[in-house]
């Protein structure tokens, strides 16, 4: 079986070579900055760009927020922050999340590490990476990469996780401290995380406003609705045994939606001059797509777009997001692990 623990992906290649043949200094840019911005409707949308929450584009700013405290920390303390990302079986999905994460990594001046396992490896021996990884001092977050094959138990394996490095925010603990007032954890799940980061930077007010988060996922809509609930808005939580989901919705000044069914809120869910954060990904047939699909979100979005003050795309929304806040728990980690 195959155990190999990859280089880090991340390493300065440069450093010794002469100026003149250096790569150029990393820069991230916007897509937005060169080229219109691919948004998912930008030629049929009737969405006028000034609702559109541009997380692609806060995503890129966060990133090269954390590449230049990422050289601070290189130049004034010789620390790299280190990433493991842990991959089981060969889901395409997961296997293109990872691979952006990894150079989500690479980007910003991390060091990034990977180990790649069989879908019929026993659990046994993903609890042995996990643990390689708690002992590894150059690894300061693990991430293994969701869902898991079935015959594997995904609490074990999260639990085993050090909550020290538990980037994710998915160990017990940490959403246990998430909900308990004047307790703070050590991490924040990624993809909450980047949906309130989104809502704070555009200066969205959260304090006594309503919110509804659609779905009670353990790793999106529970963490979602506990940091809303943090930051003083009262919070209802609808999901599919809610008998009127879309009443309830049409109260709300701000509504996350991450039920994980493709246009399962409605236009006419949504409060005129709400704001809109769609966390959904899903493949919807489009035979005048290249692929044959396209990606949708949870929300139909020219209908909530119509009536919202504010809403994210899909693509270019709060997934970008997601991988700039599992750099920020990265980074955060690093200087809690080196206290600096
Ligand atoms: N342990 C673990 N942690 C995770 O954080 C985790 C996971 N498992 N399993 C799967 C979900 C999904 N996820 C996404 C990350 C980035 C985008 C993303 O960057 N999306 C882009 C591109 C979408 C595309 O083109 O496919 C966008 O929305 O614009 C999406 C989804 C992290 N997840």
């Amino acid at each position: 079986m195959a155990l190999a623990f990859q280089r880090p992906v991340g390493r300065p290649a440069t450093a010794s070579r002469p100026a003149s043949r250096r790569a150029p200094a990393l820069r991230i840019v916007s897509a937005a900055a060169t080229a219109p911005a691919p948004s998912p409707s930008s030629s049929a949308s009737s969405v006028p760009a000034s609702k559109l929450i541009d997380g692609k584009g806060i995503a890129d700013t966060i990133r090269s927020e954390i590449a230049a405290e990422v050289a601070q920390l290189k130049a004034k303390h010789n620390l790299t922050p280190g990433l493991a990302v842990v991959l089981v079986g060969a889901r395409k999905d997961s296997e293109t999340y990872v691979r952006s994460k990894k150079k989500a990594c690479a980007e910003v001046g991390f060091d990034s590490y990977g180990t790649d396992l069989p879908a019929d490896v026993s659990e046994e021996e993903l609890l042995k990476v996990v643990a390689a990884y708690n002992a590894d001092p150059r690894v300061h977050g693990i991430l293994v990469q969701l869902p898991l094959p079935k015959h594997i138990s995904e609490k074990r394996i999260l639990d085993a996780i050090s909550i020290e490095k538990d980037v994710d925010g998915f160990h017990p603990l940490n959403i246990g401290a998430l909900a308990m007032r004047g307790r703070d954890p050590l991490f924040v799940p990624c993809t909450p995380k980047g949906c309130i980061e989104l809502l704070e930077r555009l200066k969205v007010p959260i304090s006594g406003r309503t919110a509804c988060v659609i779905g009670r996922s353990n790793i999106v809509g529970m963490p979602a609705a506990l940091l809303l609930q943090r930051r003083d808005a009262t919070v209802t939580m609808v999901h599919s045994k809610t008998p009127d989901a879309a009443k309830i919705c049409g109260e709300a000044d701000i509504v996350i939606a991450a039920c994980g069914v493709a246009e399962m809120v409605k236009g006419d869910w949504i409060k005129p001059g709400a704001v809109v954060i769609d966390v959904g990904i899903n493949a919807k047939d489009d035979p005048t797509a290249k692929k044959g699909y396209r990606l949708v979100g949870d929300v139909d979005f020219e209908a909530a777009g119509a009536r919202a003050s504010l809403i994210t795309p899909v693509p270019g929304g709060v997934g970008p997001m997601t991988i700039a806040m599992l750099l920020q728990n990265t980074l955060e980690s690093a200087r809690r692990a080196a206290k600096h």
